[in-house]
């Protein structure tokens, strides 16, 4: 099932390995930004820019709002890399691949993974522009054995059954919380579950009614199988959904989404997502690692 060629971890070696050989100083933050939020790496000092097509074993980005460009540089001191534009399984990706650039991160000696993107709300108070810092993940394709641990397990990379009851770091939930308070965004900030579907088609009335039942407070097509595979391999992870769109779960009165409207609010609200990630990087401790070697 798994060719040689395909070979997960030599896969993220090579690629590794390629980085470390020129980025100035290895990240020990990773960022990855959703869809029409990738401004923020345009805030790093000192970049170093990398487009995914010259990366070897990177897949390369298909979606409008995801630029395809790796970006290392320097955030409040810290040291980061940032994704301008993360892969999907819509596009037609395997999950090992749309979850390649974390576990090349680890390799790098990345210790926290910050992951935003873009979701629809389930939840009937919130509203258009709100923030959601992600508590806990409803991995839907994961349920159904679409799940990127799946596969021979690499002891290398973490354990066979990983738990994930922490997936979403309590301190940096507590401290974003914090952050949004002292930012004046409190009353548009809330905390709650994110739903994974695998997309590209937005939700039917009685899809998102159902997953609303289970108990998702917005509904998007990422982030869940960035987050096991970080976890699986012992990063620190915190998610931040911004709210583009409130999904219909009734057949009258609301229009439609799309794409573009998903990117319009995203820039109108990409500054306030920025200022949270950027003083949640001042708060966290990492130090970067020179001596890293692919374990
Ligand atoms: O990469 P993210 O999860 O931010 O992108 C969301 C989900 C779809 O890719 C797209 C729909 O507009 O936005
Ligand atoms: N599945 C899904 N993904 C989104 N991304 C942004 N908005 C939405 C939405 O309403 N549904």
């Amino acid at each position: 099932m798994y060719s040689k060629k395909e070979s997960r971890y030599e896969n993220c070696e090579e690629t590794a390995r390629w980085l470390r050989d020129r980025v100035r100083t290895p990240p020990c933050i990773a960022i990855i930004c959703g869809s029409g939020l990738g401004l923020l790496a345009d805030t790093l000092c000192d970049p170093q820019v990398f487009s995914y097509s010259q990366i070897p074993n990177f897949p390369t980005s298909t979606v409008p709002g995801h630029a395809g460009e790796l970006v290392f540089g320097t955030l409040q001191g810290k040291s980061c890399v940032c994704m301008k534009g993360r892969f999907h399984v819509y596009e037609g990706y395997p999950l090992w691949k749309v979850t390649l650039p974390v576990r090349v991160f680890k390799l790098m000696g990345v210790q926290v993974l910050l992951v935003t993107n873009a979701a629809g709300s389930l939840c009937e108070t919130y509203r258009t522009g709100d923030l959601m810092i992600i508590r806990d993940h409803i991995n839907m394709p994961g349920l159904a054995s679409l799940n990127p641990l799946i596969g021979p397990n690499d002891d290398r990379f973490g354990p066979r059954f990983p738990s994930l009851w922490d997936t979403y770091d309590p301190n940096l939930r507590s401290t974003a919380l914090e952050i949004t308070h002292r930012l004046g965004h409190a009353k548009l900030t809330h905390e709650g579950v994110y739903c994974m579907v695998g997309g590209p088609n937005f939700e039917s009335v009685a899809e998102a009614k159902f997953l609303r039942l289970l108990g998702a407070d917005a509904v998007g097509m990422s982030t869940a199988p960035e987050a096991v595979v970080a976890k699986h391999c012992g990063m620190r992870v915190f998610g931040l959904s911004l709210i583009t769109n409130r999904v219909a779960q009734g057949y009258e009165g609301q229009e439609a989404v799309d794409h573009n409207s998903v990117l319009e609010v995203s820039k109108w609200r990409s500054q306030i997502l920025q200022d949270l990630v950027t003083e949640l990087v001042a708060t966290i401790c990492c130090q970067v690692d020179n001596d890293q070697q692919p374990y």
